[in-house]
């Protein structure tokens, strides 16, 4: 399989970024309130921005969004996409990047990571899937970062204009609707084989062939109404905002785990592996940190993928720091065991330095022992072999990157695949680590609980399950 690109760009893109007053107010106007305080801020109850201030600007049609805690990124429209393919997929992905940036016209006032031309995009984790991948170059961006907002528009053979006004581009939108019941049905492996499958997988680290392998499943979700993807993404922002909540050409959720940042020679990699389930009471749930903290089941699991993040940044950078022990990250649905590696590339902040990009770094990272395995490549034979799913988008790279080549990639889990064909179907994915000492019925609970986001995010009403 190869990528089909287009031979060369149609027409320069001319980008305009401009700084933005008034989102926040806009925001709150939509939605009756005031600013919100952030659960994750433990204590300090400061007030921080709305997360959803960003996600309610999107239209319904094809909307993108990257956003964590209120700031990121929310596009729309298309000035120009690329689908690629295959094992050259990231490499073509971004020399078609690189093409359209030689060519762009940029004017931007603010100056800061995310504004100017900006791609997002969204790869298959199998070299083989049918779902390659596709780079989606918006025609409006709205960002904010650290009490800044800037709005860009990209046209594609225009000339620079006077910037529009963020009223103009968003006009009066309608909420967007709720999808109604929900049917859930079987996916690819129904719940009781799947543990087949998980105990196949443990027989074969116990046998030698692997250390660690990463085992997923899919169920698929049927709703009563077509689905407005914004319906999802505000609620996925408001109940996880320490996660990246993203959607990008149908892939759409709330990963907590961040495969790369590179930002000016920095590049930062939040790798989670080891889980538990929370119990919905605080107290207990302290208990089950300390738990899963001294798990050498779930410690042995996050070893593994620190060590694979570590050894696929090496060549790039000329410092990293692996921290000693994780922390415990705590998510509404489960605790993950949680590592944030920094690195300096090679070159460092130096203006003449040339770093890889930030896709680049990516697709040298993907796929990570927390997605995958070790050894990378008996993992993804072993995977292949039994998971029985192809699993498209899941668990590969997803997000953004600008025209310096820094950008965002998370992995994306905690996430769903809405159906091009119909959209009133969805496939809902969860994975788990295993290791010798995996025991299958815990392994599929604990992929119950990773489906948990989705499965709220999709309800039409009701508390979120805990
Ligand atoms: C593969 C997934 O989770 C990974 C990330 C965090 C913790 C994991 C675990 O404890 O098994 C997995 O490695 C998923 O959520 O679909």
């Amino acid at each position: 399989m190869t990528s089909s690109l287009p031979d060369a760009v149609p027409h320069p893109l001319v980008v305009r970024t401009v700084p933005l007053d008034g989102l926040e107010e806009l925001g709150r106007a939509r939605r009756g309130g005031g600013l919100a305080d952030d659960p994750d801020d433990h204590g300090s109850r400061a007030a921080t921005p709305d997360p959803r201030d960003l996600i309610d600007l999107l239209p319904a049609d094809a909307p993108l969004a990257w956003v964590r805690r209120g700031d990121g990124l929310v596009a729309w429209g298309e000035a120009l996409r690329f689908e690629v393919a295959g094992a050259t997929r990231f490499a073509d992905a971004e020399a078609a990047w690189r093409d359209v940036l030689a060519q762009a016209i940029v004017r931007d006032e603010v100056g800061v990571p995310g504004t100017g031309p900006v791609a997002f995009g969204s790869f298959a984790f199998d070299d083989g899937s049918p779902a390659g991948g596709v780079v989606v170059v918006p025609r409006v961006v709205v960002g904010r970062r650290g009490g800044h907002a800037w709005l860009t528009t990209i046209e594609s053979g225009g000339r620079l204009r006077p910037a529009p006004s963020l009223d103009e581009l968003v006009g009066d939108l309608e909420p967007a609707p709720s999808p109604g019941a929900v049917e859930y049905g079987d996916g690819a492996v129904p719940a009781e084989p799947w543990k087949d499958v998980v105990a196949r997988a443990v027989a074969a680290i116990r046998a030698g062939e692997v250390d660690k392998t990463v085992l997923a499943r899919d169920v698929c979700a049927r709703t009563e109404h077509p689905i407005d993807v914004r319906w999802p993404l505000g609620r996925l922002a408001e109940r996880y905002p320490s996660c990246w909540t993203f959607s990008v050409d149908g892939m759409i959720g709330a990963t907590p785990e961040l495969l790369v940042r590179s930002e000016k020679g920095l590049v930062t990699s939040r790798v989670l592996a080891g889980t538990i389930r929370r119990t919905g009471d605080d107290a207990a749930d302290l208990g089950r940190a300390a738990i899963l903290a001294h798990s050498s089941k779930d410690l042995e699991e996050h070893e593994y993928a620190v060590a694979s993040v570590g050894h696929a940044l090496e060549p790039f950078c000329s410092s990293i720091n692996v921290p000693d022990v994780p922390f415990v990250l705590h998510l509404p649905n489960v605790l993950h065991l949680a590592s944030d590696v920094t690195g300096v590339l090679v070159g460092g902040a130096e203006a003449s330095a040339e770093h890889p990009t930030s896709l680049a770094l990516a697709a040298a990272l993907h796929p990570t022992a927390a997605v995958c395995g070790t050894p990378t490549s008996a993992a993804r034979e072993l995977i292949a072999r039994i998971e029985g799913m192809d699993r498209a988008r899941y668990a590969g790279p997803v997000g953004w990157f600008g025209g310096d080549g820094d950008g965002e990639w998370g992995i994306a889990l905690r996430s769903a695949a809405l159906d091009p064909e119909d959209p009133r179907r969805i496939r809902l994915f969860a994975g788990c680590g295993i290791v010798a000492a995996s025991d299958p019925a815990a392994e599929l609970a604990e992929s119950e609980a990773k489906l948990v986001p989705m499965r709220d995010a999709l309800a039409s009403t009701g508390t979120p399950t805990a």
